[in-house]
């Protein structure tokens, strides 16, 4: 793709404040920047990241991904992900579901498990479009890799501040274990806006399955729901900023200390809608035999919050690889019966009715 001019996010629409987080700061463990990566993590459960070193690793990837989808749909279609909840590889437009009723999602993407770039040039997971494989040395490897610091980093921090043994949060994040760890590339097509037309929903409502999630977006269009709110509110794309967010599998391990909010993606706001919509995540996942839990045991802070809060479920009773294929294998359209599949998609989220 390339790196394109757009027009900015409109003046008139409201976004919701994230709290900026410096990674330089926190590399260096400045109290200050932990107190604030606390607060938001504890809070809405997104900031934005400047400083990351990852920025000049996103235009590749846009690059790989580009090329990618600019492949016959018949050659993308060999390496689908499937109807089996398996996530990594090639996902078409309309193959997944954004509601109960149905309706069908608008974006392609392109995932790739940590497990291959990692093992690159052998293969661990699976196979992926030349395309793909053009770009790993250059581009998909050096970006996993540094989105697998920054997040290390991250969950370093929220070990010590959850009063957590040392490699608690690490050894369910190791680097040698599978797990459903992947980038992710995603194109949204131009979306002219219609007046008064309904929103076409991108990416449906949901809370992210995994750990954590390291966003570069330039267009906007992703929007959360915080607490306490009816509407959805616009996050703008901050040039440099990554958005970051918790995802179910932290707030379950932190006994909802950490929270996974719900989020979806719409087209871009005013001018911006006129343009395709590029954005690329790392999602840090557990290892696929790690249990979905509250550490209670392994922290006071952890079991304290887990006893506040007697209505709520931190134990899923499954591994995070059965927790990922139970979400996954039921977003597909194929898949769907009713709004039961839907259902059966859900996270921690416990306002269903916004969904
Ligand atoms: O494209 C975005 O801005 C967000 C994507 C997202 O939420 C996801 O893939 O889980
Ligand atoms: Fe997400």
């Amino acid at each position: 793709m390339p790196a394109l001019q757009f027009p900015e996010f409109p003046t008139d629409v409201p976004t919701h404040p994230l709290l900026v987080v410096d990674y330089a700061k926190l590399l260096v463990r400045d109290e200050a920047e932990i107190a604030k990566l606390w607060s938001a993590a504890t809070s809405l459960g997104f900031w934005y990241l400047k400083n990351h070193g990852a920025e000049d690793l996103v235009q590749g990837m846009f690059d790989m991904a580009a090329e990618t989808m600019l492949l016959p749909m018949e050659e993308k279609l060999k390496y689908e992900q499937g109807d089996g909840g398996n996530s990594f590889g090639y996902k078409a437009a309309g193959a997944n579901a954004v509601d109960a009723t149905g309706q069908p999602d608008t974006v392609e993407f392109i995932n790739i498990a940590k497990d291959d770039a990692l093992a690159w040039p052998q293969q661990a997971r699976r196979a992926y479009p030349p395309t793909v494989n053009a770009r790993m040395d250059n581009s998909v490897v050096p970006f996993v890799k540094k989105s697998v610091e920054v997040n290390n980093t991250l969950l370093q921090i929220f070990n010590d501040k959850l009063g957590l043994p040392e490699d608690a949060l690490k050894k369910r994040h190791t680097m040698e274990e599978f797990s459903g760890s992947e980038t992710r590339t995603i194109k949204n097509p131009p979306t002219p806006e219609k007046p008064n037309a309904p929103v076409k929903v991108a990416i449906g409502a949901h809370t992210d399955f995994g750990t954590l999630s390291f966003l570069h977006n330039r267009l906007g269009g992703l929007q959360v729901l915080p607490p306490g709110y009816e509407q959805w509110q616009y996050i703008k794309p901050i040039p440099g900023h990554a958005i970051c967010n918790v995802g179910d599998a932290l707030a379950l391990f932190s006994g909802g200390i950490l929270t996974s909010n719900l989020h979806r993606v719409v087209p871009p706001p005013g001018q911006q809608s006129r343009f395709e919509r590029w954005s690329l995540v790392y999602f840090t996942r557990p290892g696929n035999d790690i249990e979905l839990r509250a550490l209670t045991e392994d922290s006071p802070m952890i079991a304290e919050a887990v006893a506040r809060n007697p209505e709520k479920n931190f134990n899923t009773g499954c591994t995070a690889l059965q927790w990922f294929t139970r979400r996954i294998k039921n977003q597909r359209m194929k898949n769907r019966t009713g709004p039961e599949t839907w259902m059966s998609s859900r996270g921690t989220e416990h306002r269903v009715e916004a969904a």
